[in-house]
């Protein structure tokens, strides 16, 4: 039998210690954020994990690039498992990039655009371009070939977060996320902290990645009408439980769930509202 290929997570479970009950010497009891969650995600394919706040879905983004340890079940990609990886088998997961809501915290302040590009090579170098780590031209022209594919010029790549809008920020982020030809991008709310006229831009700069890159995503959003543009299926998540999954025309035409229908009536209340 082959292993399957791309993203499989099977029962994951995922708690966080919680808030202590009774001050600083009770206990703590348990949240339970992720509840026996069981999500494919193909080559190719892009997959919007949708659900109120709260409802577990970062976290899940966060298992699987082991920000978080799981209390259970699996996560597989490429039929390697990514779950207590030891230092040395790290390399697992450089098939994975994330990018997360913010574009100023997830860059670090300190470091050039052209330096939070590159820092992914000196972590990797098994993967890294051809030359980058030892020949400064290489490197510069990998890292304007970089910022060329997300739309920046190449005078971004000596400027730090501080020099740059929210949506040239993320867009560095993009370009970073790239920069070890991932086969998975995660996006977690990634358009939704920018001002609204950006939004679409970088929304359309992801589409065009992918397309180009035959990326699969994982596309974290609360935002139904983006949904429509990116996804090929969707995942709704309540309450650390994965509710329903199906294609995006079944989802928004035939939704089995109660909790999906109130979930697409509420958008279409905010639509006619705006
Ligand atoms: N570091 C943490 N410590 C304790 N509890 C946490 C932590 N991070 C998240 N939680 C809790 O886990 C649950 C799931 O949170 P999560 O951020 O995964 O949901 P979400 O669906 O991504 O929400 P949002 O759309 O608001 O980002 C929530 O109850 C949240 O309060």
């Amino acid at each position: 039998m082959t292993a399957a290929a791309g993203l499989r997570i099977t029962d994951l479970t995922v708690t966080y210690p919680g808030p202590r009950a009774g001050g600083l010497v009770g206990r703590r009891t348990p949240i339970t954020a992720v509840d026996a969650v069981s999500l494919d995600v193909a080559p190719d394919e892009t997959v919007a994990l949708v659900g109120e706040s709260g409802s577990g879905k970062s976290t899940i983004a966060r298992a699987v690039v082991g920000l978080v340890p799981a209390s259970g079940g699996s996560i597989d990609f490429d039929g390697a498992s990514l779950l207590n990886l030891r230092p040395r088998d790290q390399w697992a997961r450089r098939n994975i990039a994330m990018i997360f809501q913010d574009p100023r915290s997830a860059l670090n302040p300190r470091l050039s655009a052209a330096a939070s590009i590159g820092e992914a090579w000196e972590a990797h170098p098994d993967v890294a371009p051809e030359g980058v780590r030892r020949d400064q031209r290489r490197r510069r022209a990998a890292v304007v070939d970089l910022l060329a594919q997300v739309g920046l010029d190449p005078d971004v790549a000596g400027k730090r977060p501080t020099a740059l809008s929210g949506g040239q920020c993320q867009r560095v982020s993009i370009a970073r996320a790239l920069a070890l030809s991932p086969k998975l991008l995660i996006c977690d709310e990634a358009v939704s902290a920018l001002d609204v006229s950006v939004q679409a831009q970088v929304l359309q700069l992801l589409v065009r990645v992918r397309e180009a890159r035959s990326l699969s995503m994982l596309f974290i959003t609360h935002d139904l009408g983006v949904v429509r543009q990116v996804a090929d299926r969707v995942a709704v998540m309540r309450r650390g439980e994965l509710v329903e999954s199906a294609d995006v025309h079944t989802l928004f035409t035939a939704p089995q769930h109660d909790y999906t229908r109130e979930l697409l009536a509420a958008a279409v209340d905010l639509d006619v509202r705006s």
